[in-house]
């Protein structure tokens, strides 16, 4: 990918700068559990306010589709950002329209407001040229810290940098530079960790992945595919029952190309998805008919420790578990203990995954946290990010 302009490249003074983030934290009960992502980009709004720009912040949160979903208004975002910044920030309950505009026009320089989740507005994930417009209408020059969004070409991580003079964030680039330098020549052996529940967004990466490393482990939501695949009864867990081809497809190339594919060989099954459900540990090919798969057993987490601290690079991306109930959270905690004792450099990528490591005390043990799930596996991929090629050459 060619070098992007960042904010070193324009002058900012007086300026109004659309700044896309992204706030998509985790929240349990209205309250944020993870503010991970609000702290990484507060470099690229403090340098803004610092340079006297007037600092229009937006972000999506969750999927709303298109509609207003109550619980999914930044509103607690913006409350937090304020306390964080030490500065007030204005929140308003929309993104686009006459109230926005007004509000814009009277700000002064350094001020900050937040605009209400864009994807309220269908346009924002088709990439609508007429949202992007609105959007860039506000504003004199584009600034994308949203890395975790990057792998997505919306209205306000696409279209919107080709209506204005278009550059990185600080976060944005730090996370660029620390995976590239990673990934451009990855010491060995070479491990990376799959998980999660965004199955259909992140098995395809698999394919790529075994043209590079050395070992993938996968757990999580994600590993039911496989063992489904593989022939194994997986009772009532997770299942993409049209990538079940492809699962077993990838264990296949992983044998022809030598990498070692590892998958659970225990797991904590739960007779339903509670924190008070029954649960017991069994043996892959032991999955009760009508119970779930919520978390890898011991056996196997002791097997991915292993691996991880025979590691000189593991990426680790999605938990391995339901690790928001204290009794689907020890594969998790497994692996992130494993990560935190390992001598290889670790990179952590995905809002919940960075939310996990902050839960188990081991954050700072870690040589690289990033904002991006999605994002850090579709660059690692080698694949072009929509978010990043938008923005000007330098
Ligand atoms: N076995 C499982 N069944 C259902 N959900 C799971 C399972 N394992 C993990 N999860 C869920 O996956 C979610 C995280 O998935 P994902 O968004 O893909 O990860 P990340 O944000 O790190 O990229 C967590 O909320 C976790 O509860
Ligand atoms: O949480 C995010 O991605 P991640 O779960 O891959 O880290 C980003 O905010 C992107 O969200 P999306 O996957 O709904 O586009």
């Amino acid at each position: 990918m060619k070098e992007k302009q960042s904010l070193s490249d324009v002058t900012l003074q007086g300026k109004r700068v659309f700044c896309r983030v992204d706030f998509n934290v985790p929240m349990e009960d209205g309250a944020i559990t993870d503010d991970t992502r609000i702290r990484a980009a507060l470099p690229t709004i403090n340098s803004l306010i610092e340079q006297g720009a007037k600092v229009i912040l937006a972000s999506h949160m969750g999927r709303p589709k298109g509609e207003v979903k109550e619980e999914l208004r930044l509103t607690k975002v913006g409350e937090h950002l304020a306390k964080l910044l030490n500065k007030p920030v204005t929140k308003l309950d929309e993104s686009i329209g006459q109230t926005v505009e007004l509000v814009v026009s009277e700000m002064a320089d350094g001020d900050i407001i937040l605009l209400e989740n864009v994807r309220f507005h269908a346009g924002e994930e088709k990439n609508d040229p007429a949202l992007a417009k609105a959007f860039a209408s506000l504003a004199d020059v584009y600034v994308n810290d949203a890395f975790g969004a990057a792998h997505r070409a919306h209205a306000t991580t696409e279209g919107i940098a080709k209506l204005l003079p278009a550059v990185s964030g600080l976060l944005m680039e730090k996370e660029l530079d620390v995976l590239g330098k990673a990934l451009s020549n990855p010491e060995r052996p070479f491990t990376t960790i799959i998980g999660g529940a965004k199955v259909k967004d992140k098995i395809g990466v698999i394919d790529h992945l075994l043209d590079k490393v050395d070992n993938i482990l996968i757990g999580g939501g994600l590993s039911y595919t496989f063992t489904k695949a593989l022939g194994n009864d997986i009772g009532t867990s997770l299942l993409e029952e049209d990538k079940m081809e492809l699962a077993k497809s990838f264990v296949e190339k992983a044998k022809e190309k030598g990498v070692s594919f590892y998958l659970p060989v225990d797991v904590v099954v739960a007779d339903e998805f509670s924190k008070d459900a029954n649960t017991k540990v069994v043996d892959i090919d032991q999955i009760p008919s009508d119970w779930m798969g919520l978390d890898i057993g011991p056996k196997t987490a002791a097997l991915y420790a292993d691996v991880i601290k025979n590691s000189k690079l593991i990426i680790w991306n999605g938990p391995m578990g339901v690790f928001e109930m204290e009794t689907f959270a020890n594969g998790t905690k497994g692996v992130a203990d494993a990560m935190a004792e390992t001598a290889g450099y670790t990179i952590i990528g995905g809002g919940d995954s960075a939310a996990a490591v902050e839960k188990f005390n081991v954050a700072d043990k870690m040589d690289h946290i990033s904002t991006g799930g999605g994002a850090s596996l579709e660059f690692m991929e080698g694949k072009d990010l929509p978010g990043v090629s938008a923005l000007n050459d330098k």
